[in-house]
């Protein structure tokens, strides 16, 4: 067998163009211009690719853009200002904190500065929260833009075995609670480093997403044949840029199966344009 590849720069580049016309519309019925402002700390190599696709992204989509770059040794008092500042900035309606932070700055804490309404990650406990009673305010980018992969080859979920590699608050645990929603109704099994007989599990997928961080962990044996693949991960090995999955053989025995790039990551930043007008329209129609 050989997969469908599920084309995520092609699917994200639709759901921008669409993206764009409800941002013009929204633009000119309110005079506002959905505004996200991301915040770097430091020079993590994959941040850097996240942020130089998305301020691109942005542009094309008509939503402004700000990057405040900030040096590594910034203390976790001088984001906290910076956040707080964003935060009653009437100008600002999407607020993204780059992870990971440096080491004397603890992400939870910051994290939880995050104006809920701004919070575009949905990593604030009340985005967590509504997401968990099934009444989102914003989707996770990333599990946002599987389900979306997942839905091209597979409309109906209803019943399948969605087995997720990793427990992450960003890509795993959000994964799992997106998949036993009310309509995507998957049966969700949870991996991580303490999981015994991995691969029994994994074999038992019909829908398997990996999201380690750990290049070409996922091998042919750990799938079932007819298994949809979706490689969250993003590895560089000798400066190029690969999955979780490896690829060749998986592809020969899944049904559908991701690239790494062109599959998750434009999903994610796709995805992130959305909340930001979410986000711009949750301020400006609140008032
Ligand atoms: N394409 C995109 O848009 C995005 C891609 N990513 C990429 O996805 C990957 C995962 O990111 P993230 O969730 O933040 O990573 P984390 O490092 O936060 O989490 C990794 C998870 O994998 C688990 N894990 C590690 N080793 C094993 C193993 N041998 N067997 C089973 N589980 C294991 C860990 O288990 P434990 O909890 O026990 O430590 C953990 O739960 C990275 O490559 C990242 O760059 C991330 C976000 C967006
Ligand atoms: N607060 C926060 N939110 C995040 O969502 C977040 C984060 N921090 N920290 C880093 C990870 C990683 N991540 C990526 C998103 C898109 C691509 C992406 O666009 N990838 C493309 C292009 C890759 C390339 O050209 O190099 C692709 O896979 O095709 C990559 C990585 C979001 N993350
Ligand atoms: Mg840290």
């Amino acid at each position: 067998m050989s997969a469908t590849l599920l084309d995520g720069k092609g699917l994200a580049a639709r759901l921008r163009e669409e993206l764009r016309g409800e941002v013009e519309t929204f633009t000119s019925q309110t005079g506002v211009t959905p505004h996200l402002v991301v915040v770097l700390v430091g020079e993590d190599p994959a941040s850097q690719v996240y942020v130089r696709n998305k301020e691109k992204a942005c542009v094309a989509a008509g939503v402004k853009s700000t990057l405040y770059r900030l040096s590594s040794e910034t203390s976790q008092n001088e984001l906290l200002d910076l956040i707080a500042k964003l935060n009653t900035d009437q100008d600002v309606h999407g607020i993204l904190v780059q992870l990971p932070l440096p080491k004397q700055i603890e992400e939870q804490a910051v994290l939880d500065s995050v104006s809920p309404l701004k919070d575009v990650d949905a990593f604030h406990p009340e985005n967590v929260g509504l997401l968990v009673q099934g009444r989102p305010r914003f989707l996770p980018c990333t599990p946002a833009g599987c389900m979306q992969l997942i839905a091209e080859v597979c409309p109906n979920t209803s019943g399948m075995h969605a087995v997720v590699l990793g427990r992450s608050e960003i890509v795993g645990k959000p994964m799992g609670l997106l998949l036993i929603q009310r309509g995507a109704d998957a049966t969700v099994t949870t991996c991580h480093s303490r999981t015994r007989n991995l691969q029994e599990i994994t074999r038992q997928a019909d829908i398997l997403i990996a999201a380690i961080g750990k290049a070409n962990f996922v091998t042919a044996e750990m799938v079932k044949p007819g298994a949809i693949v979706i490689d969250v991960g993003i590895n560089r090995v000798d400066g190029k840029l690969v999955g979780d999955v490896d690829f060749t053989p998986v592809s020969q025995i899944a049904s559908a199966i991701t690239p790494v790039p062109g599959g998750v990551g434009p999903m994610t930043i796709a995805n992130l344009l959305k909340n930001a007008l979410t986000a711009a329209r949750l301020q400006t129609f609140s008032k």
